[in-house]
Formats: C-alpha cells, structure tokens, sequence
C-alpha cells in the first residue's frame, strides 16, 4: 500500500538540537529562515551544522522573502540546502533561475490563485506552496473557499498545527505541509510535544 500521507516540513529551525528533534520526530524536510526580517532568522553556518546532523534522508529548504538572486543563491550554497523556498514578489525569471540550481518551492497567496497555478504547472523544478498573506503568521487559510483552485502537486502552509492539519489534508490533498508557529515554544525554538503530535496526525491523515 504506498504512502499517500502529504511531506511534512518543519520550519524555522534555528539549532542542531531542533533539527535533530524534528528529524527523529519524522520530518521529511526542515526549513532554514534566511529572511531577515524573520523572528527565526538562522545563519547559514548554523543551517549547515544542523543540517549535517540529520543525515541525507531529511531534505534542508532554504526560505527566502524578497532576497536577491546573489544573495539566495550564496546563502543556499554556504547552508548547503537541498532545496530553496521563495515568498515575495519575484519575477517568473527570477524563480526559473534559481530552479537551475535548487528544486523551488515557490510560494503564492490565495488570490494569485488560479493563475499561478497554470503558470507553473510543468515547470521544471518548481514546485507551488499555497501560504497566507502574512508568512510565518500562523493563521490558517479557508481551505473550504480554496477547494477549486487549488492545484493537484501544491504543497500547503498558513496556520497549520497538530489540530488542524488533517482537515486541510482531507480538504485539499496538499502533497506536502508546513508548519512554524504552531510547532513552538517560542520564536525560533521547537516544542517537542507539537511537532510531535504534528507529524503523526499528517501520518494518519487520509486525503
Ligand atoms: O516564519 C517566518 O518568520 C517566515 C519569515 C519569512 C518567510 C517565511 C516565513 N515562514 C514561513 O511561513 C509559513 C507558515 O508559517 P505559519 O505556520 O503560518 O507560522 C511557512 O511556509 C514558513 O516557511
């Protein structure tokens, strides 16, 4: 029976001890914040130690928000990231460069839906995260309004936390989930019990 349970990334890892806590949870990728503006901001050397601690199994993302393509592109290589997560607003050139490089995740918001849906659908490399408006900022979408326009291959973040993840699971059938605010005992620290409790309810999920 193959798994159909959704990838689950953990975000805003800030330590080794947090990454190896959420990789022995069973997360599938962690996520490095490389945005200044972020409460969760990491350091690249940081981001590297962590993620040499949790073997090559656990995909590290590099998050970035309106950062420029020298500095993404520096910053991923020095974090060694296997992946590249990018929110703002970013020219269609931008983010196919960057894919050259790194598998993308690019992030939209609800109302650039269903365009950015067609304009990234086969596209190399690039991958839709569909997050609120506000990233980082723990509220959750109206998955139930999203049901039409929510394209099949999109990863889901905004809000996500062991209570709710499965109904957005069941809603939209993400191929991935993310999560920050509510897997924390404060900014930039992991709470044990909730990304816990987080991944097995993504592991029990049926879409
Ligand atoms: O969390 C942040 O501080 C952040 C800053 C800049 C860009 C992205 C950020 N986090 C991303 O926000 C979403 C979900 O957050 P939440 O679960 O709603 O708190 C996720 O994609 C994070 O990677």
């Amino acid at each position: 029976m193959p798994d159909l349970s959704p990838q689950v990334k953990v975000c805003g890892t800030t330590s080794v001890h947090d990454a190896v806590l959420s990789a022995q949870a069973g997360a599938d990728a962690l996520g490095f914040i490389f945005a200044p503006v972020s409460k969760r901001l990491v350091s690249p050397d940081v981001a590297r130690e962590a993620g040499l601690s949790v073997g090559p199994a656990v995909a590290r993302v590099g998050v970035f928000l309106d950062q420029g393509l020298n500095e993404v592109l520096r910053t991923a290589e020095a974090a060694r990231v296997s992946a590249v997560q990018l929110h703002g607003s970013l020219s269609e050139t931008f983010v196919r460069t960057v894919a050259d490089f790194y598998p993308v995740l690019r992030v939209v918001r609800p109302d650039e839906l269903p365009a950015a849906g067609m304009r990234w659908q086969d596209v190399p490399g690039v991958t839709l995260m569909l997050d609120a408006p506000q990233p980082g900022g723990g509220v959750p979408l109206d998955w139930d309004r999203l049901r039409q326009t929510f394209p099949p291959g999109t990863w889901l973040a905004g809000g996500l936390g062991p209570w709710n993840v499965a109904e957005a699971i069941r809603v939209l059938r993400p191929a991935g989930v993310d999560a920050v605010s509510h897997l924390e005992a404060r900014p930039g620290v992991k709470d044990l019990a909730k990304v816990t409790a987080f991944i097995a309810a993504v592991r029990a999920s049926t879409p």
